[in-house]
């Protein structure tokens, strides 16, 4: 169904709202109360173009009618069509807002630009300003969610962590499920998830609408689009330590995440000076890597794997510069196809990707395609794998002793090198080395579509319009 309007073809799913009367709503509401006005807002893609998905604005335009009576029937009926078109749109969410992620916007962001669309949109919205870590996980937990569709929270991929713990362990509890038992088949959540970004990477906003905008962001969530998404289950021996969706990482990006949490201070900075300490501090570490393949037509009898738990893992072990798990393509600004590109969001598989031992300047290279279209994966010493599942343990050479010291991490003053790292999930440092990872296909859904057909990608990741490189469009 359209609404057509001489040039102008709007998809009701698409209808942000109608208003009797003149009505603007940003940058500031005002009504102009007319008799026989209406004004429609829409989705508007913007032409300006973003470094990887559409930009979405709010578009407007105004209709006039003979009578007041036309006026009428045609704001009640597009009201009902909007309602019985888009079943998944939202009327009443719960909003988290992290005042302290990013760049501690959080607060501002929602009230100026968020607020507004959902009240345009018709959404109630009950809004938490959290006080403390783990206030909104904890929240989902415990508290009555009758009547809610959906979770929004402001903040970056720490908030939304909180908000993935949440729900999934509220819907395993209320299923009768353990999520301590690494082999249970775990129930996906009812509630839809909407992220406006206000964090320091962003990545799973942007690996999920192609932009970091908290309008455009606002918008997805307003007509009720839904992208599932899987989710990666860490367990050490027979506890749950945590869940991931975008970064399972050891060795180099778990000492980034490790330096980087003294240098909070610096906000989003702190990824780029601790990248650049841990770089210039070369360390490698020694790891046992088992993985379940995705498809099983890869194992063979042949294949040198051996059998753990009834099913079949494959084998390498060595000193690696990291080890990597991820169950999207975890593109965010600073790398914007992400650790890797042709990961998808909802296949129920990760990629894990080992990065071996190697000259510095070949890490470095490793590390620099993530900023460009040049295929990281095409280096001799990198592999990357499709996978269900990932063992993680550390060699029985390496004493009990240096198994459970703590690692210390500092910068280039000293020499000592650590005998293990620590695993960064999702902007959290996990308390165990020795894990088991298994992908959940789509266990939660959010409020988005994935990147739109026709984003543009330069291979600097600036924007189309302020691209100075030279750059070819690849997508
Ligand atoms: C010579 C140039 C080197 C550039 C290297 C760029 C590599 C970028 C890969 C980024 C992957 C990001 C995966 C996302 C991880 C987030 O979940 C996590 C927490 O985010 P937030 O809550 O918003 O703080 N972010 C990180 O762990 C930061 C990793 C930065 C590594 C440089
Ligand atoms: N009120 C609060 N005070 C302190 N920490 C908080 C608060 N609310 C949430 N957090 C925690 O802050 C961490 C970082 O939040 P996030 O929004 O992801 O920002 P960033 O992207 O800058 O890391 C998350 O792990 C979250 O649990
Ligand atoms: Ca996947």
């Amino acid at each position: 169904m359209y609404l057509s309007v001489i040039k102008v073809s709007v998809p009701v799913a698409e209808v942000v709202g109608v208003e009797e009367g003149r009505v603007e709503i940003l940058p500031r509401k005002s009504v102009e109360d007319t008799d026989k006005d209406f004004t429609v807002f829409y989705v508007k893609r913007s032409s300006s173009g973003s470094s990887y998905g559409l930009l979405w604005r709010l578009g407007r335009i105004q209709f006039s009618c003979p009578s007041r009576v036309l006026r009428d029937q045609w704001t009640k009926h597009l009201r009902t069509a909007l309602k019985t078109h888009s079943p998944l749109r939202p009327n009443r969410l719960l909003v988290f807002i992290n005042p302290f992620g990013g760049k501690k916007k959080g607060r501002k962001i929602y009230h100026s630009l968020v607020a507004p669309l959902f009240e345009l949109a018709g959404i109630s919205s009950h809004v938490i300003v959290t006080e403390r870590a783990n206030q909104a996980r904890d929240h989902l937990l415990k508290k009555d969610l009758k009547g809610f569709d959906g979770v929004v929270c402001v903040g970056g991929d720490g908030m939304f962590s909180e908000i993935l713990h949440g729900l999934i362990g509220r819907t395993q509890q209320e299923a009768g499920l353990s999520e301590n038992d690494p082999t249970v088949a775990l129930q996906p959540c009812p509630l839809h998830i909407g992220i406006i970004p206000a964090g320091s990477t962003d990545c799973v906003c942007y690996a999920t609408v192609g932009v970091i905008d908290p309008v455009t962001s606002a918008l997805h969530i307003i007509i009720g689009d839904s992208q599932p998404l899987d989710v990666c289950s860490v367990h050490q021996a027979s506890a749950l330590m945590r869940y991931s969706v975008s970064l399972l990482g050891y060795g180099f990006y778990g000492d980034v995440l490790a330096e980087s949490e003294k240098h909070r201070w610096m906000g989003p900075l702190r990824y780029d000076y601790s990248g650049t300490m841990v770089y210039l501090s070369n360390r490698s570490y020694a790891g046992i890597v088992q993985y379940l393949p995705a498809d099983p037509l890869l194992s063979s009898p042949r294949d040198r794997t051996r059998c753990l738990s009834g099913r079949v893992y494959t084998h390498v072990e060595g000193r690696f510069r990291c080890v990597s798990l991820t169950c999207m393509s975890s593109s965010c600004p600073k790398s914007p196809l992400g650790l890797s590109p042709s990961a998808h969001l909802a296949d129920g598989t990760g990629d894990l990707i080992l990065v071996w031992d190697t000259h510095p300047l070949g890490f470095l290279k490793f590390l620099y395609r993530h900023t460009s279209t040049q295929d990281q994966f095409d280096l001799p010493f990198v592999e990357v794998h499709r996978v269900k599942a990932v063992r993680f343990s550390l060699p029985s050479e390496m004493t009990n002793e240096q198994k459970m010291a703590t690692p210390f991490l500092c910068g280039l003053c000293c020499s000592k090198v650590p005998a293990k790292s620590v695993w960064n999930c999702d902007g959290e440092i996990l308390s165990s080395t020795e894990i088991l990872c298994r992908i959940h296909g789509q266990l939660v859904r959010l409020y988005a579509r994935g990147i739109e057909e026709g984003a543009a990608v330069h291979n600097c990741g600036k924007e189309n319009d302020k691209c100075q490189m030279g750059c070819t469009l690849i997508k």
